[in-house]
């Protein structure tokens, strides 16, 4: 017997799909959640508007969604295109005044480009950056000592116009941009902003989509992904080298995540489809879950 275009079976394990959401639904009603997506994972349009309805499918079953973007690879597109070389130190971007400024106009096209795709399936989206409502407040980053240019630490996040865009009902769509108190630009990477963010608003989740399945002891080596560590295990693999390019501050970010109250923190692969529906509505575990204590 056929059900449309469907035989029993596949309507059954539709459905059956549908069941297993259910306590997942439940636990994550009116929740905060932050979701970070990362340039690396916004291969195309096609991908960008899966994660986009993924995130409409958290907003429709009644969690509140806030998504922090970065654009890590269009930027170093953009600053090749001008005749200079991306430089990075511990995952982030040397940015001088020239840099500063094709970084912020990237992120805001990117930015924008998110909002129109949530608009698109008719999501209320507002796009803004750290500067908006003044949000984020900023001070000159020193990573081991050195500095790097225009690359700011949030220091302040002001949730205000976050609650008030979420209490209307938008997603709010935020660029890591922010000022210091000389009102002077800063690029903010987009981990460093996601974790604030997640902080400030004491999200119970906060979720890095990426271009990788997880966390491997071994990048080259697959079967070395960690599929689930506590705290302690993410500062050893950090201290022990294991942890390199933007993979660092993510899994920094992971840690003061934590350490800062918010429950659940994973690093999934932004290019599998529907992974965010998978991670929350499903049993599998897919990607790498940092956890605040052991399991066991
Ligand atoms: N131990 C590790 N496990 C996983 N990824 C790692 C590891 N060490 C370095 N990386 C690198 O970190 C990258 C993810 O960071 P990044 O390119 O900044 O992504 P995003 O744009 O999502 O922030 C991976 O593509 C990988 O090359
Ligand atoms: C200071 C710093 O590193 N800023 C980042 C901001 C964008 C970002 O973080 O993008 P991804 O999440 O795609 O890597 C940069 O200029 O690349």
């Amino acid at each position: 017997m056929v059900i449309g275009d469907y035989t029993v079976d596949q309507v059954i394990e539709k459905a059956q799909t549908l069941i297993e959401a259910m306590p997942y639904i439940k636990k994550f009603q009116g929740k905060t959640v932050v979701v970070k997506y990362g340039g690396s994972a916004m291969l195309d349009e096609n991908l960008k508007y899966n994660v986009i309805k993924d995130v409409a499918m958290l907003k429709l079953v009644g969690m509140k969604p806030v998504i922090v973007h970065g654009g890590g690879k269009e930027i170093s597109k953009w600053v090749e295109k001008v005749g200079k070389e991306a430089e990075f130190i511990n995952g982030l971007r040397v940015t001088d005044a020239e840099t500063m400024e094709i970084a912020e106009m990237v992120l805001g096209k990117v930015n924008k480009s998110l909002v129109s795709l949530m608009q698109k399936i008719g999501l209320k989206a507002v796009g803004i950056s750290g500067k908006d409502g003044g949000m984020f407040t900023v001070k000159k980053k020193f990573p081991g000592g050195k500095d790097i240019g225009y690359v700011g630490e949030i220091t302040n996040v002001d949730t205000s116009i976050l609650t008030s865009l979420i209490e209307d009902d938008f997603i709010p769509v935020i660029a890591p941009i922010g000022v210091d108190e000389n009102y002077e630009d800063y690029n903010i990477n987009a981990d460093d902003a996601a974790c604030a963010v997640a902080t400030a608003l004491e999200a119970e989740k906060l979720v890095f989509l990426t271009d990788i399945e997880g966390v491997f002891i071994d990048p080259t080596d697959k079967s070395t992904l960690i599929s689930e560590m506590d705290i302690h295990e993410a500062k050893d693999i950090i201290e022990k080298g294991v942890v390199g390019g933007g993979m660092l501050p993510k899994l920094n970010n992971c840690i003061a995540a934590m350490e800062n109250g918010v429950s659940r923190v994973h690093i999934l692969d932004g290019r599998l489809q529907h992974c965010l529906l998978l991670e929350f509505f499903t049993q599998k575990g897919i990607g790498t879950a940092i956890l605040k204590e052991p399991l066991f």
